[in-house]
């Protein structure tokens, strides 16, 4: 019998996308629910229930209480995409490249929580720092990015593109996240392994899918008489031999012009880069994704199919 997969919330923006992903796969059945019944709980219970693997696209509530729908049932595994479970240690971080024991975890777990966009960019260069030594756990980081608008799920996605919304937003590009208390910085900091949390300043442009995410560092701070070779070195090792995971080498990198948020739209790839020049203070570390792909829906897919197989 194939595997049932159920995404509740498939017709949000993030449960469109796996569905799009999962089209044409005869390995698993997928569970549907009409679009006009999303909301009713007595099928969501039935639908939970009756998968394999649940894949909770929903707001941070809905998904704590499709967990409550199904906790006595020890036969659905769950991915959950919303931000409610990723710093509770009893859910597997769905980061497979974050260490080389992660893989191995999601395949095995019945609990598994998505990353957010921006910490997939931020741990990813943040995390083979701090394993390698060179960035110290007390370092200040600080994190700077632009998302694409369909990172505020419906109801950014209505506001950037319907002029006549009530609250529509002209702006090409806009800082947000004022306050400093982003949902994402918790997850930075416990998996990018920080004493600190992380300064995160976000930002959204005119553009659906794509994402940049800087972390700045100060090399005379980092340990090891760290430089712009060592750090690249160590990101390097770190994702030897993932096709998902690229590490840009030096040579091009420092012949780039520029980098282009919406490069990675539509893949489920992210690239990572150092910049700066050798023997200069300070390095810029970027990571280059699409918001939708290896920030949220590509990964989902990536768990589940670890899943699968564990
Ligand atoms: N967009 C992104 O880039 C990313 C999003 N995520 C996370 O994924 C989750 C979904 O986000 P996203 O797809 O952007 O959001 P959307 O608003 O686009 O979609 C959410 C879907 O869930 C439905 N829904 C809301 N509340 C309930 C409920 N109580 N019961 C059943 N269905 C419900 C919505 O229906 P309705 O239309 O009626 O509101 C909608 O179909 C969120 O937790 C988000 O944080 C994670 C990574 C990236
Ligand atoms: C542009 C935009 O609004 N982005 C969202 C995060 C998108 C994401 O990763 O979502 P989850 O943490 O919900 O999974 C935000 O800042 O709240």
């Amino acid at each position: 019998m194939k595997p049932k997969i159920f995404i509740d919330g498939e017709h949000g923006t993030t449960g469109l996308q796996i569905r799009t992903r999962m089209a044409g796969r005869a390995d698993v059945e997928l569970l549907s629910i009409p679009e006009a019944e999303r909301r009713n709980n007595r099928m969501r219970e039935d639908l939970l229930n009756a998968a394999d693997i649940a894949i909770l696209c929903l707001p941070d509530d809905a998904a704590k209480e499709a967990v409550a729908m199904v906790a006595s049932n020890n036969s659905v595994r769950i991915i959950d995409t919303s931000t409610a479970h990723r710093v509770d240690p009893a859910w597997a971080y769905g980061f497979a490249e974050m260490d080389t024991e992660q893989a191995r975890k999601i395949a095995g777990a019945r609990h598994v929580a998505n990353p957010g966009c921006y910490p997939t960019g931020a741990i990813g260069l943040i995390r083979p720092l701090r394993a390698a030594g060179l960035l110290p756990e007390d370092y200040p980081v600080t994190v700077n990015a632009v998302s694409g608008y369909t990172g505020g799920g419906k109801q950014l996605i209505a506001q950037m593109e319907d002029a006549g919304h009530p609250e529509h937003i002209d702006a090409p590009h806009f800082l947000y996240g004022l306050p400093l208390k982003h949902k994402h910085v918790p997850e930075m900091q416990v998996h990018g392994l920080l004493a600190r949390a992380p300064l995160f300043s976000p930002s959204v442009g005119k553009f659906a899918q794509g994402m940049i995410v800087q972390v700045p560092l100060y090399l005379a701070d980092l340990n090891d008489n760290a430089s712009l070779g060592s750090i690249h070195a160590a990101l390097a090792d770190h994702y030897a031999g993932q096709d998902i995971v690229e590490v840009v080498n030096l040579k091009e990198s420092a012949a780039l012009p520029r980098v282009n948020a919406v490069e990675l739209a539509d893949t489920d790839r992210m690239k990572l880069f150092v910049f700066g020049t050798a023997g200069a203070p300070h390095v810029n570390l970027v990571a280059l994704l699409d918001n939708l792909g290896k920030g949220a829906s590509g990964a989902a897919v990536q768990n589940m199919d670890l899943m699968l197989r564990g």
